[in-house]
């Protein structure tokens, strides 16, 4: 499973939790401005915008999994099995393969609206990278600081969902997840008042009684309700230290621990790493499962004007700031 979500301060950030039960090999990736895409229906892309993100490196291609550009577009693809249906080539449509849609949508995407537009053109095709690495069946968040968009193909076709919850997670598809939120409205970060009887003299015993029944598993709906309710309730200060720390603490909400989770005899999914994107200022931070404190790299820290692709692997043991 994993999740993905949007958070606004002064700044702009969206992350996502990885959670699975291995390693695809992830590497914090910049792809500098003049790294040349050979699209694999469209052609070449040899100058574009600069993109940073954790993406799996095969033979010098970037398969991002989330990532920002820098103009502040973000966007993350996560498991969407058993109703990912992609797209037959088209004649009349940019057709862009399912693998190369982040850096599709990043590299000449400046905004939302533009992501928008390049939409409306284009079909999502099943052409797989190669045979080891076949077609995943995911969706996607693509957002900035003017709203969130979700992205799915199935059976019937694309559908581009408005998404003002700055939330996804898998299954089911967006517009149940969505609907799903009716079922919890009355939960409130204040204290209940009792609707239950006049009659009887109930007593709020412990604080954060207002959002009892909010869902505490694992599930992907479950997980949906926890991050949209801890999302849109959260309070930071505005600065850049203030606003990630909160982010984490958001997705750290449906943070899942190893055991909890068990996808076959003795095999657990956990969350393998957590990122945040700063739209404004080109940083990806991120924590892996073994390493709760928060590293950053900078896009701007690089020659983006180059050719090749830069890579940093997770730092991913446990740094602990002893005191005495
Ligand atoms: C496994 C992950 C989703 C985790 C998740 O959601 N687990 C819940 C399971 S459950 O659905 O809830 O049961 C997904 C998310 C992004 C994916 C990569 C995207 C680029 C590339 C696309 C190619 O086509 C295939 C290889 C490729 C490297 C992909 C490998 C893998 O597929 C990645 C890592």
């Amino acid at each position: 499973m994993c999740t993905a979500a949007t958070y606004q301060t002064r700044g702009f950030y969206m992350g996502r939790t990885l959670d699975y039960e291995f390693s695809y090999g992830d590497e914090i990736t910049i792809t500098p401005r003049n790294y040349p895409f050979h699209f694999r229906h469209m052609g070449d892309v040899i100058s574009h915008y600069a993109m940073i993100g954790t993406a799996h490196v095969a033979g010098d291609y970037p398969l991002y999994y989330d990532a920002m550009n820098e103009k502040g577009l973000c966007m993350a693809g996560l498991n969407f099995v058993g109703n990912a249906v992609f797209q037959e080539l088209s004649d009349s449509r940019d057709n862009v393969a399912q693998f190369e849609f982040i850096p599709w949508i990043l590299s000449q995407a400046a905004s939302l609206a533009e992501a928008r537009e390049l939409l409306t053109r284009m079909s999502l095709t099943g052409t797989s990278f190669s045979p080891e690495l076949p077609t995943a069946q995911l969706h996607w968040m693509i957002a900035d600081k003017t709203g969130a968009l979700t992205v799915e193909c199935m059976a019937d076709g694309m559908h581009i969902y408005e998404n003002p919850v700055g939330v996804l997670t898998n299954n089911p598809p967006f517009d149940k997840q969505l609907f799903h939120l009716n079922d919890f409205m009355h939960l409130s970060a204040k204290q209940p008042e009792n609707h239950f009887s006049p009659d009887l003299n109930l007593q709020t015993y412990s604080r954060g009684m207002g959002a009892l029944g909010l869902p505490g598993d694992l599930s992907s709906a479950s997980r949906f309700v926890r991050v949209a309710f801890t999302k849109m309730n959260s309070r930071s200060g505005d600065s850049e230290s203030e606003s990630v720390s909160q982010f984490f603490h958001i997705l750290g909400s449906v943070d899942q621990p190893r055991g909890c989770c068990e996808v076959a005899e003795g095999n657990y999914e956990i969350t393998l790493y957590t990122s945040c994107c700063s739209a404004d200022t080109g940083i990806y931070y991120y924590t892996t499962y073994e390493n709760h404190q928060i590293s950053g790299v900078d896009m701007y820290r690089e020659n983006l004007d180059s050719d090749t692709l830069i890579r940093y692997p997770m730092l991913s043991n446990e740094q602990i700031h002893m005191q005495n």
